[in-house]
């Protein structure tokens, strides 16, 4: 993850698709969730349109260890590399790909179940494309989802997936964008880091349950915002009690002094929030923490990773 100087941040509207109807046939939920993105990229009827989209974790798949091997595409990205769409494997890059270009709008591309041919593991991915269609960063969730909690939820991606090992941002003509992917929430230095090297938001597919959503999903993200006072953002599918795995919903975006700017409910929605630099400066100002670390005492992980 190589350190630039920071892009000027400039206000911009970030758009999340709360993708609903994920089943197992892969043609027609790549369908729905281009035509979700279409529907996200028209925005809101009075405001300006979103210039990033955002999908959900696990969008192109059910989600579940067993379901990972059979959904998994073989992208072949190498970072730093232009990567050659039209030679991709990849019918879920080649989508996402083709709608960004149409929407002329940066896309995080949720994630999906990838198989890297060079060592046949398989990771949950997140690929993110530029306003011209470009594939330009790639984040492997670094912490795999493994918990239980006796009666209410087991669950082992190590089943089949293996971790990523980078951590991951990229840079747009608006804002430094660091990516994480669900569980890797619970880890605070991988935001930390992110918000230590520049990002201004902080953008990660997820899909918490009702177990752990309801006491979790919001005061992680808010504990992320408020920590690095960073926009923290993460983006579920709907929930689906027909499905194997009932994903907790309530996609949100959370401004740096800790405040709700947008959620969504359980039920397939796009939701849009308005990202204002103006925020991210007077947090920064009226609580100097970004100016008042102790260094002598604790190291600077950003520095050390
Ligand atoms: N998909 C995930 O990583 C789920 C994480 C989750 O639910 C949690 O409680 O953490």
């Amino acid at each position: 993850m190589p350190f630039k100087v920071p892009p000027t941040f400039k206000s911009f509207t970030l758009a999340l698709v709360q993708l609903g109807n994920i089943g197992a046939n892969k043609s027609d939920n790549l369908r729905h969730a281009r035509a979700m993105v279409l529907t996200a990229a028209s925005g809101r009827a009075d405001q300006q349109k979103p210039s990033i989209i955002v999908l959900p974790e696990c969008f192109n798949s059910p989600y579940g260890h067993v379901h990972f091997p059979v959904y998994a595409e073989e992208i072949g990205y190498t970072p730093g590399t232009p990567y050659d769409i039209a030679k991709s494997k990849s019918e879920s890059v080649k989508m996402l790909s083709e709608v960004a270009k149409e929407t002329k709008s940066w896309l995080i591309g949720g994630s999906i179940p990838e198989k890297d041919d060079t060592d046949g593991k398989i990771y949950n991915t997140c690929t993110v494309y530029s306003p011209a269609g470009e594939l330009i960063c790639m984040h492997r969730k670094v912490h795999l989802f493994d918990i239980d909690i006796p009666g209410k939820i087991t669950f082992k991606e190590s089943e089949t997936l293996t971790g990523g090992k980078s951590m991951n941002f990229f840079d747009t003509e608006f804002a430094r964008i660091g990516l994480g992917i669900c569980y890797d929430v619970r880890f605070p230095e991988l935001a930390m880091i992110a918000a230590r090297r520049g990002c201004h938001v902080l953008v990660y597919p997820g899909a918490f349950n009702l177990t752990t959503g309801p006491l979790h999903w919001e005061l992680l993200q808010r504990g992320r915002a408020v920590d690095n006072q960073v926009f923290f953002s993460m983006c579920s599918p709907a929930r689906d009690l027909t499905a194997g795995y009932h994903a907790w919903g309530h996609s949100m975006v959370v401004n740096p002094m800790g405040l709700i700017l947008s959620e969504a409910n359980e039920d397939e929605t796009i939701i849009y929030a308005d990202i204002d630099p103006e925020t991210f400066k007077t947090a920064r100002a009226g609580v100097p923490v970004t100016t008042q670390r102790r260094f002598d005492v604790y190291p600077d992980v950003s520095v050390v990773a």
